[in-house]
């Protein structure tokens, strides 16, 4: 038996990386049978392989997280991508996908692209401030290939951001076999391309990286609005001092976090999303 890496699910053939060589299997029978979950890119997984024609995928290891869009599991970083400008940076959006990440406890990392538009550096401290608990990147894209050349190394890594920031630009520069169509304007011609398109881990520096722009739009439908004040870690250590444990920080009195936000120990925007999207919770529970 042999242990590897899923990169790639196609027409049932589930392809494994074990270092330089990849594997290709079929699933054993039991996966496709009700109960079993089956086995997702990103997987570690057992395997039985006589030559290297086709084996036998018998076995999925734990996983530590697994996402929706793209179906990858063990997901180590997503990587969210915001412009400076064209679109707009967007604190409500960034911190969004920041909340996304940190509900399935994977890492959160910045990377602000169209740096060559910004005109105004009060944004750029405002971001850096905001977001010092991360790590974060300011770039473009002539300077991706500088910039971001590591960002790989040795994790798995998705992408995430909203349309037009940049995301198939930067895959494309720092994985040129993968040649996205990039901009608005041949994107329109190729509509539905990439939502169809099955995913595939791309290898770049020793680390893993799904070969798709990514998750633009995203829900919080599988975590109670209860769960997403441990998505703001900035909340952490300012609700040790409210009273009530279990403390929403919405209208419980003697609120450590609403004491901090009047004082600026977190900000104030933040916040807002905070309850945005606290609401945003409670409406889907109402609808379903
Ligand atoms: N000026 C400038 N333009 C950039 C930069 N990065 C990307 N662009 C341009 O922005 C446009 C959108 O880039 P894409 O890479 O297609 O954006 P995307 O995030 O993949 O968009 P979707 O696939 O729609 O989600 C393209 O015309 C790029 O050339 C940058 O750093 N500076
Ligand atoms: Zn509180």
């Amino acid at each position: 038996m042999r242990t590897g890496r899923l990169v790639k699910a196609l027409s049932g053939f589930y392809y494994i990386k074990v270092d330089e060589e990849i594997y290709q299997t079929r699933a054993r029978g039991i996966f496709r049978k009700s109960g079993m979950y089956s086995p997702l890119v990103g997987d570690i997984v057992d395997f039985e392989s006589d030559n290297l024609k086709e084996g036998t995928l018998i076995n999925i290891h734990e996983r530590k997280n697994a996402l929706n869009r793209p179906q990858v599991a063990n997901v180590d970083q997503i990587l969210i991508t915001m412009s400076l400008k064209s679109p707009d940076f967007s604190f409500y959006l960034t911190d969004r996908f920041i909340a996304y990440s940190e509900s399935f406890d994977i890492e959160p990392v910045l990377i602000v692209t169209k740096k060559d538009l910004n005109i105004d550096d009060n944004l750029i401290d405002k971001i850096k401030e905001t977001y010092k608990m991360y790590k974060i990147f300011f770039t473009s894209k002539e300077h991706f290939d500088k910039d971001l050349g590591d960002i790989f190394t040795n994790k798995l890594s998705v992408l995430a951001g909203q349309t037009g920031v940049g995301k198939s630009t930067l895959l494309n520069t720092l994985l040129p076999e993968l040649d996205l169509e990039t901009g608005e304007v041949s994107k329109a011609l190729g509509r539905g391309r990439h939502t169809t398109r099955h995913v595939e881990l791309i290898e770049k520096n020793g680390g893993l990286v799904a070969d798709t722009p990514g998750f633009s739009i995203i829900e919080f439908t599988h975590i109670d609005k209860e769960t997403l004040k441990y998505c703001f870690v900035d909340f952490d250590t300012p609700s040790e001092s409210c009273r009530f444990r279990g403390c929403n920080h919405i209208n419980e009195p003697k609120c450590g976090v609403k004491n901090a936000v009047e004082s600026g120990d977190i900000k104030q925007w933040r916040y807002d999303s905070y309850l945005q999207i606290y609401e945003e919770i409670e409406n889907y529970k109402e609808r379903y």
